[in-house]
């Protein structure tokens, strides 16, 4: 039975909990904390859990096997960094950091630690539609991949919502996908901006993105995050001779008074449901008996904030940004592969 100590009890920190409490085998969560203590009180007593003072605390508790990492972006780093010292597994919400340097601090303290202990939630990889359209184009029956159209959709975002978190925050999780799905590094990023949304006050959305990828294929992604009808994925992939896009999720069709529906999910918990569900059963399984992750990297982490820092850039300069990766440590070699 893995013991996990989760660090971040407010939306996605919850539902995770929730579903190592009452979905998933072979795990417990022994201790949670949370800067509002109240929030972490009310989850600890809710599940019988421990409520540490901090995460400094909670990390190296003899009740903690492995620490799960929910809490806000800028503070990843510092949780990921004192799990590694601890020596403990470490599965952190994305991103990994909120720089490319800080993600780059985790890879070289994990590479000096000698065996992987991080993994990044990155969960498109655990989606059975996103699989589906993997092994599509692994079979080689599109022919060579030439492009990738992709739209990420938000039925809405809170106030404190930049135009730079559109990439941070959102396309960040296209960036991991592209590189997942086509087995290659992203080389250099454009960002266009169209006509703005009036449903986003001041902030500029949509926005669109264009990755170019090692091999030549072009990526574009639309993000629109005030689009209001719900929350909306998709993906299309163009090849030589033949398209391939990811399928309806809806398990039922209506037609009634002369129109056609399918639901669409409310938010990202709806949506991909099942695939975090997948992804945090397939890492609990991977350390059982003292094993190592096998999902999304440190390295991952650091080489979609290089990606995304590279769109900021390009949302702010108007320009072409090339994408300029670190030297890769030994202990992630064929990773974007795997
Ligand atoms: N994989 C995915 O699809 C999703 C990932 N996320 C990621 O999960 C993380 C959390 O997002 P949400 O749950 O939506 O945010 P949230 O704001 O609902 O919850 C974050 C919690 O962290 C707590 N917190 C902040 N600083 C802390 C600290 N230093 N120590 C302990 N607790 C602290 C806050 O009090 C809050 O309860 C973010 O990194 C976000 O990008 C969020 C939504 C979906
Ligand atoms: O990770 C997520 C959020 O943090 C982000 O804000 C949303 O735009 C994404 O759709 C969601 O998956």
């Amino acid at each position: 039975m893995l013991r996990v100590g989760v660090i971040g009890t407010g939306m996605i920190g919850q539902d995770h909990i929730r579903r190592m409490t009452s979905v998933l085998a072979g795990v417990r969560v022994t201790a949670v904390t949370d800067v509002d203590a109240a929030v972490a009180a009310s989850v600890a007593a809710s599940i019988g859990a421990a409520s540490f003072p901090d995460g400094a605390s909670l990390i190296v508790s003899d009740d903690v096997d492995a620490v799960v990492v929910c809490s806000w972006g800028p503070t990843h780093e510092e949780y990921v960094l004192a799990a590694i010292a601890a020596g403990k597994p470490v599965f952190c919400e994305k991103p990994l950091a909120t720089t490319a340097a800080a993600c780059l601090r985790i890879v070289e303290a994990e590479a000096a630690f000698g065996s992987r202990l991080v993994q990044v939630g990155y969960m498109r990889r655990y989606d059975a539609s996103y699989r589906a359209l993997k092994a599509v184009l692994d079979r080689g029956d599109l022919g060579a991949p030439l492009m990738m159209h992709c739209a990420h959709r938000n039925a809405s975002v809170p106030g404190f919502y930049s135009r730079e978190m559109a990439i941070t925050d959102t396309a960040v999780h296209e960036i991991d996908m592209v590189r997942w799905m086509f087995g290659e590094e992203i080389t250099a990023v454009r960002v266009l901006t169209p006509r703005r949304s009036g449903n986003g006050g001041d902030l500029q959305d949509p926005l669109l993105l264009i990755f170019e990828l090692e091999s030549g294929v072009l990526v574009d992604v639309e993000t629109s995050v005030n689009i209001r009808y719900g929350y909306d994925i998709r993906g299309e992939i163009v090849g030589e001779n033949g398209t391939a896009a990811l399928g309806s999720l809806s398990p039922v069709q209506v037609r009634v008074a002369g129109a056609a529906s399918d639901p669409v999910p409310a938010d990202w918990r709806e949506r991909f449901l099942r695939a975090y569900d997948v992804e945090f059963q397939e890492w609990i399984d991977s350390l059982a008996g003292g094993g190592q992750p096998v999902g999304p990297s440190a390295w991952d982490g650091y080489a979609a904030a290089v990606v995304s820092d590279a769109g900021v850039a390009a949302l702010r300069g108007g320009e072409r940004v090339p994408v300029v990766l670190a030297s890769q440590p030994a202990l992630y070699r064929a990773e974007v592969a795997a």
